[in-house]
Formats: structure tokens, sequence, C-alpha cells
């Protein structure tokens, strides 16, 4: 038990001081709702990029991509990863799905973050290249004294995945997804990811800034907003906030296939991870229950056309994600207990076609 905890009586996750470097984007899309009991998410620590002195750009999987099947954020690198055709370019570790004693509460002493004793799914068998157990020996490695740091201001220490972790100087490129996708988008083209394709296009850079203004506090993150507050109130904001943001989303998604028009970029990336955790655990989990997503024409048509997509569909693991919040996340859900009869454990809400374009081909 570390000698400098102050003592706290914090519930909730963050505070909204906890913002970082203020460039990144989420410090520009944090949450403004300081109500008593509303969330905050973390600043992630790593975030340095492909091309930095230090980390040239580089095959051979001398880079290694850390995500859980579980996690909206990291599910988005590893979307990326399989379009990119990054395998054998860049490596990847898939965890296990539980979040074993997380809690908003001190003490955090058993809390390590992700394990990797379960890890990926049948599909998979990446190993973890440093023989760890759980994601808090990553970031010790990284960035020694990390869980020390958390816990001298009262806080739990944030093992957040996805993690890009170099092997040759063993440490952390970036432990920020909406980074991490766009170099894998753009830096691994000349080592082999394949470089017919532009989730990024300069042309549309602003469009797609514009887009993630909204789908990132209001849906990516909005969901959390809405299910890791502690009060009545932030929840009513954070519930209101969110669907304002489904409405735009809904209306745009009816007069263009894809958020910023014909073309796949990443901002569709973003959002269909959230989108496809929806019906599981959001909707009831999460308490964002106005609709389901197979309530929203424009939403659930986006949702299947993307899932469509070649190799999008074998990064869902749908099993993983139930157990996951429902088991892990006990501040929401105390017993653990996770739902049965989910209606997207049915294959035909993922494979209705009948309103749907031809298959989008990257
Ligand atoms: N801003 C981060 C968010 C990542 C994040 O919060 N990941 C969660 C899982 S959904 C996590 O790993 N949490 C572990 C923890 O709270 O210690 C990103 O986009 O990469």
């Amino acid at each position: 038990m570390s000698s400098k905890r102050p003592k706290t009586d914090a519930t909730s996750w963050g505070k909204s001081s906890d913002i970082g470097d203020k460039s990144t984007e989420q410090a520009k899309f944090a949450n403004k709702d300081n109500t008593p009991g509303a969330m905050h998410r973390p600043a992630t620590k790593f975030h340095h990029k492909i091309g930095d002195p230090q980390f040239p750009a580089e095959g051979n999987n001398r880079y290694h991509l850390y995500v859980s099947e579980a996690c909206p954020w990291a599910h988005r690198c590893h979307v990326t990863w399989i379009l990119k055709k990054l395998d054998g370019v860049v490596g990847l570790t898939l965890t296990g799905w539980k979040l074993e004693n997380i809690s908003h509460s001190p003490p955090f002493d058993d809390y390590h973050g992700w394990d990797f004793v379960d890890s990926g799914s049948d599909s998979y068998s990446y190993k973890e290249p440093n023989n760890f157990s759980h994601i808090e020996e990553l970031y010790e490695l990284a960035h020694p004294g990390y869980r020390e740091e958390w816990e001298s201001r009262g806080q739990r220490p944030y093992y957040a995945v996805p993690v890009l972790y170099d092997t040759k100087t063993k440490t952390i490129v970036s432990s920020e997804s909406a980074e991490i996708i766009q170099m894998f988008n753009s830096a691994f083209n000349s080592y082999g990811a394949d470089s017919s394709f532009d989730l990024e296009p300069a042309s549309m850079k602003k469009q797609i800034e514009d887009m993630n203004a909204i789908v990132y506090p209001t849906i990516n993150d909005g969901v959390y907003r809405c299910g890791f507050c502690t009060s009545q109130q932030a929840y009513e904001n954070a519930y209101n906030s969110h669907w304002e943001g489904m409405d735009s989303v809904e209306k745009i998604l009816g007069e263009s296939r894809f958020l910023t028009g014909d073309t796949l970029t990443l901002s569709d990336i973003r959002l269909w991870t959230t989108l496809a955790r929806y019906d599981t655990v959001y909707y009831s989990h999460f308490k964002t229950n106005r609709s389901r997503i197979s309530e929203m024409p424009n939403l659930y048509r986006f949702l299947r056309d993307v899932y469509r997509i070649e190799g999008v569909s074998s990064t869902l693991n749908l099993e993983w994600i139930k157990k996951h919040y429902y088991w892990s996340q006990r501040m929401v859900n105390p017993t653990g207990i996770w739902p049965l009869g989910m209606p997207t454990e049915d294959k035909a809400y993922w494979e209705k076609s009948d309103d749907l374009p031809e298959i989008y081909t990257l």
C-alpha cells in the first residue's frame, strides 16, 4: 500500500482537471459538465508519434499493438490494423476480457489492469512478447513509478488500452487510439501496409474533424458519461447531450452512406465501434435507453454496412464485450451478472441486408 496515498472519498472517475496535454483531442472535447458526479475521462500518458527520431517507421513487428476486444477505443485500432493489412508489419496482442477489481474508490492495490491469461479469441494467437501477466507490467516498464503517480493523487492507475509499444526501446509510443489510428493509416505505407487506400485523405481532413467533434464527446465518450456518472443530474445532462449527438448523426447518415460522404474514413471507424456495442451494452448497462440502434434506421443501416466490409466482422467479439462490461464494471453492476437473450446474439441482427447498398470495397 502506498504511504503517499492521500485520503480521498472520490467515487467518480477522473477529475475535470485531468485533461493533461491541452493539444490532444481528448482535452479539446473534454466533458465541460462540472456537476458533481459527472464523468471525466483521465488523459492518457503517451503521445509520441511514429516518425519521431526515437520511433522511426519500421515494419517486421518492431512495434506492437495491445488491444482488448472488449474496449471500443482499442477496437478502432484493431479495425484499422486489419483494414490497412498490418499483420506482419505491426505485432498484435489481444488481452483477456476481464478488468478485475476495477473501482472508482480506493484502495487500488488489487487493480492490475487487463490480463493476458486468457488472451485472444479463437481466431488469433498473438503472444504477449514480454511474458507479462497484466498490462500494469508494460506501463511500469515504459514508465517506472506509473502506479505511484496515480495513487499519490488518490486515483486509480489508468492502465488504458490501446497501447502501441516499441519492442526495440521497450517503451510505449502511444496510448491514445485517435493518434494510433492516424499512424496506422499513414506511417507504415512503405513498410508493408496496404497503401492503396487512405482513411484520412488530406482533402477531407476538415470534414473528418467536424464529425469527430460531434462523435467523440456525445457518442464515443458520451455513452461513458451516461454510464460512469454518479449523480442523477450528471446522468440527465449526459443523456441529453448523448441523444442530441445521436440524432444529428442519424440525420447525417440519412443523407450519405458514410459520415463524410461516399468514402469510408477514420471517423466512420470511430463511430462504428461504439455502435457495435450499443444494443448489447450501452442501451441497458449505461442507461442510454431512449432507442436501440435497431430502431434508428440510418444508424442501423450504417452499422450493418460497415460490418460487411471485408475483415471488420472478424474483430467483433460480442461475447467478450458483454462479459467485460457487465462483469468487470462492478461500480455500475455490482452483481457482475451479464444478461442473456440479447438481440445482437442473433446473426440476423447483423446480416439483415435488404436496405443495404452493394458491399463497399476498399
Ligand atoms: N482516450 C483513450 C481511452 C482508452 C480507455 O479508456 N480504455 C479503457 C477501456 S474501454 C481502459 O483500458 N481502461 C483501463 C483502466 O481504466 O485502467 C483512447 O482513446 O485510447
